[in-house]
């Protein structure tokens, strides 16, 4: 019989890139409430990631600078857990960006490209790549989950760049999980749709409540706001064993977005 009290990441060491803000703070919190040994969170807002470890409790979460951009960063932030919390159980790929200005494929800026892809899809690909090598080398049978979109599998009108982008994570799941599947080291992806965050709040200039608006439209399933707390549902069950079986998946929390 399932035992509904236990907590489903005991024991786990976890890595939640982005995680000062959004969804990462919203899935950190989680982490800590399923038991999680040790979370540490990742970002480049540094007082934010700070008391947002502080408030989770210093005996198991705990902040560290990284930007996902430079490689160097990502493989020390790892090297951090080994080292001083003996292994790495789980990481959650989910920092990223989008930018400002909405382009489309005939005014494109490769400056800005250049900009988000460090982000979204290079950032992403060296968060997998040291994770997946110190799991290896554990011989930890670890979950790796990033954060992609329902822009991974959707051409979109605007956001050209962040598009692309979300295609390119996607592209990561899928050929990790199949190179990665031989050391029992597992690779997802969730797809929210969108959801009101310190992201998208500046990009669209608008409060919480009109940002939950203007993406409500766009769903099949209605009377339920898409927040932070249910795209941590779909990551806690990706990380834990409960998904033992499951790799190379795109988990959409869209509330039928991508139904039509
Ligand atoms: N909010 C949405 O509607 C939505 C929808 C689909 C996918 N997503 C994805 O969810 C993820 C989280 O976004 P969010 O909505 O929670 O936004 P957010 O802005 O609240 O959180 C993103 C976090 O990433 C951090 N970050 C940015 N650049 C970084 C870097 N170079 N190195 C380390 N950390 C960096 C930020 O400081 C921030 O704390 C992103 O990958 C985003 O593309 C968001």
């Amino acid at each position: 019989m399932t035992d509904l009290t236990k907590k489903k990441l005991a024991g786990k060491v976890a890595i939640v890139t982005g995680g000062a803000s959004g969804i990462g703070e919203a899935t950190a919190r989680l982490f800590a409430e399923h038991g999680a040994r040790m979370i540490i969170i990742a970002d480049i807002q540094d007082q934010l990631g700070q008391q947002v470890a502080t408030s989770i409790g210093s005996h198991n979460c705990t902040y560290s600078r990284c930007d996902v951009t430079d490689e160097n960063q990502v493989k020390a932030l790892v090297e951090l857990s080994i080292q001083k919390y003996g292994q790495l159980d789980i990481m959650f790929s989910n920092a990223g960006i989008i930018s400002k200005s909405d382009q489309s494929i005939l005014d494109l800026d490769f400056r800005q490209f250049d900009g988000l892809m460090a982000v979204n899809l290079r950032g992403m690909s060296a968060c997998v790549k040291h994770a997946a090598r110190a799991m290896v080398e554990k011989k930890v049978r670890g979950s790796i989950v990033c954060t992609a979109s329902v822009a991974a599998s959707h051409g979109t009108k605007r956001r050209t760049d962040y598009c692309m982008s979300k295609h390119g994570v996607l592209g990561l799941v899928r050929l990790a999980s199949k190179q990665l599947g031989m050391y029992g080291i597992r690779v997802n992806c969730v797809s929210p749709n969108g959801l009101a965050t310190p992201m998208t709040c500046e990009v669209h200039e608008k409060s919480v409540e009109e940002v939950e608006e203007i993406y409500e439209a766009g769903r099949a399933l209605k009377g339920a706001v898409l927040r932070a707390e249910h795209v941590a549902d779909a990551v806690l069950f990706l990380a834990s064993d409960e998904s033992e079986l499951i790799t190379g998946h795109d988990l959409a929390v869209d509330g039928g977005f991508q139904a039509w």
